[in-house]
C-alpha cells in the first residue's frame, strides 16, 4: 500500500453558528506520504485526535482522501470504486480488512460465530461450497487457540469472552486472505495479560497468511513490542501529519523527535527519565486546536526545544528505507541547518516535573 501526499478534511460541525460564519475545516490528516510493504507491520501511535484512526481508515478506502491519493498494488483504490481503474474494486476490497477496537461490532449478536463467519465467505469467495468453507472457519478456530472448534463455532457472542470475541475477529479478517488488516486499537480493550498474547496470536498468524498489519495504539510500549517483534516500522503522529517514521530500533530506542521523546517519557515502561530533578521533555500537557494549528512546526507550542525558526518553517519528514534514511520532521536532524542559529523562544527549556 502507498499513501502519496495524502489529506483529509472534515468541516466541523459548530452548530447554529453555522448559519453565520464560515464553517471550520480540521485537518485530520496532513500530507501523509507511507509505504506500507507486503508482509510487513507499521504501528501508528500519538495521542488522542492526532489523526491516526482517519489515516488508518484512508489507507484500507473507508474514507477518502481530500487530497493526494491511496494505491493497493499500484492502483488508485478511489479511481478502482469509482468502475475507472484497471482491478476490479472487489478485489481491493476483500483485500482490505479490518479488526475494531470493539470485537463485539462487528459480530451479529444473534448469529452463532459459524454463522457470522460465513457470511463474508459466502459473499467473496462464491466458488467455495458450503463444506470447504466450514472447513476453512474451523481450522481458523482452532489455528486462534479455541478448542474444540466446532463448540466454539455453535456459540454466539454473548457466550464468548473479550478476548475470544477479539480472536474470532481476527479469524473473520484472515479467512479472506487479505493483504492487509487494519488493526484499530485492537488490544486496547483486553485486560493487559491478553495483549502479548493476542499481539503474538497476530504476528504467528501474520507469517501463515502472509498479510501486513496497519496497527494503531496510543501505546508507544506495544507498539515496540509489536515491531520489534515483527522488524516492523513505528510512525508518530502529531496534529495530522507522520512527525517520525523507522523502525523500533531508531524511533524508541533512539528517537530523534522531541515529540517522540515525549511519549517515550510520558510511558513508564519506557521511560528512562528519573524522577528527581528531572525537567519533563515537552513544555505544555495540552494539544493545540487542529482546526488551527500552530504555524512552522506543529509542535513548537510545546516543544522544549524549539527556536524561532521553527515558528516559521515546516519541517519535512525524509523516509527511505532503502537507503536506510530515517529523518524526522524535525530541523534538529538537520547539522547544517538555520535552527542552529536561530534563538530559542522556550524561556530556558523544559518545565520542571514538579509543574506536572
Ligand atoms: N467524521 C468526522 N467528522 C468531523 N471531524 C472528524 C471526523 N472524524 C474525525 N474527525 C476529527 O479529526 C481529527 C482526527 O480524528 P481521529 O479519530 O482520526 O484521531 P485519532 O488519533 O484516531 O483519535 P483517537 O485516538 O481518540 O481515536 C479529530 O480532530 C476529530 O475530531
Amino acid at each position: 500500500m502507498t499513501l502519496n501526499d495524502v489529506s483529509v478534511e472534515f468541516a466541523k460541525n459548530s452548530g447554529l453558528f453555522d448559519l453565520f460564519s464560515e464553517r471550520e475545516v480540521v485537518k485530520a490528516v496532513d500530507g501523509v506520504s507511507i509505504e506500507i510493504p507486503e508482509n510487513q507491520v507499521v504501528v501508528l501511535v500519538g495521542e488522542s485526535g492526532c489523526g491516526k484512526t482517519t489515516l488508518g481508515k484512508t489507507t484500507i478506502g473507508l474514507q477518502e482522501p481530500t487530497a493526494g491519493s491511496v494505491e493497493y498494488r499500484g492502483h488508485d483504490i478511489w479511481a478502482a470504486k469509482k468502475g475507472k481503474g484497471e482491478m476490479p474494486y472487489r478485489e481491493i476490497r476483500r483485500s482490505l480488512q479490518i479488526i475494531h477496537q470493539d470485537p463485539g461490532s462487528s459480530l451479529n449478536p444473534n448469529r452463532t460465530v459459524m454463522a457470522s463467519l460465513m457470511e463474508p465467505l459466502r459473499r467473496w469467495y462464491p466458488e467455495l461450497d458450503t463444506q470447504d468453507k466450514r472447513a476453512r472457519i474451523l481450522s481458523m478456530i482452532e489455528r486462534v487457540g479455541m478448542s474444540p472448534a466446532q463448540d466454539y463455532a455453535d456459540r454466539y457472542p454473548h457466550q464468548l469472552s473479550g478476548g475470544e470475541k477479539q480472536r474470532v475477529a481476527l479469524v473473520r479478517a484472515l479467512i479472506m486472505n487479505p493483504e492487509l488488516i487494519l488493526a484499530d486499537e485492537a488490544i486496547s480493550a483486553l485486560d493487559v495479560s491478553l495483549r502479548v498474547e493476542m499481539m503474538n496470536l497476530m504476528i504467528e498468524l501474520q507469517d501463515l497468511i502472509g498479510t501486513s498489519y496497519l496497527m494503531i495504539s496510543h501505546d508507544l510500549s506495544n507498539a515496540r513490542y509489536m515491531a520489534k517483534k515483527t522488524g516492523g516500522y513505528i510512525g508518530i503522529m502529531y496534529l495530522g501529519e507522520i512527525v517520525e517514521f523507522g523502525p523500533a530500533s531508531e524511533v524508541i530506542e533512539d528517537p530523534s523527535h522531541p515529540y517522540t521523546k515525549a511519549l517515550k517519557w510520558a510511558t513508564p515502561e519506557l521511560s528512562t527519565f528519573s524522577e528527581s530533578g528531572e525537567r519533563m521533555p515537552i513544555r505544555s500537557i495540552d494539544i493545540p486546536d487542529a482546526v488551527n494549528p500552530p504555524s512552522g512546526c506543529r509542535f513548537h507550542t510545546r516543544c522544549p526545544k524549539a527556536r524561532e525558526v521553527c515558528t516559521q518553517e515546516h519541517p519535512e519528514l525524509a523516509v527511505d528505507p532503502a537507503d536506510d534514511l530515517y529523518q524526522a520532521a524535525c530541523f534538529r536532524d538537520y547539522e547544517d541547518h538555520p535552527y542552529w542559529e536561530s534563538s530559542d523562544i522556550t524561556d530556558g527549556g523544559e518545565e520542571p516535573m514538579s509543574k506536572i
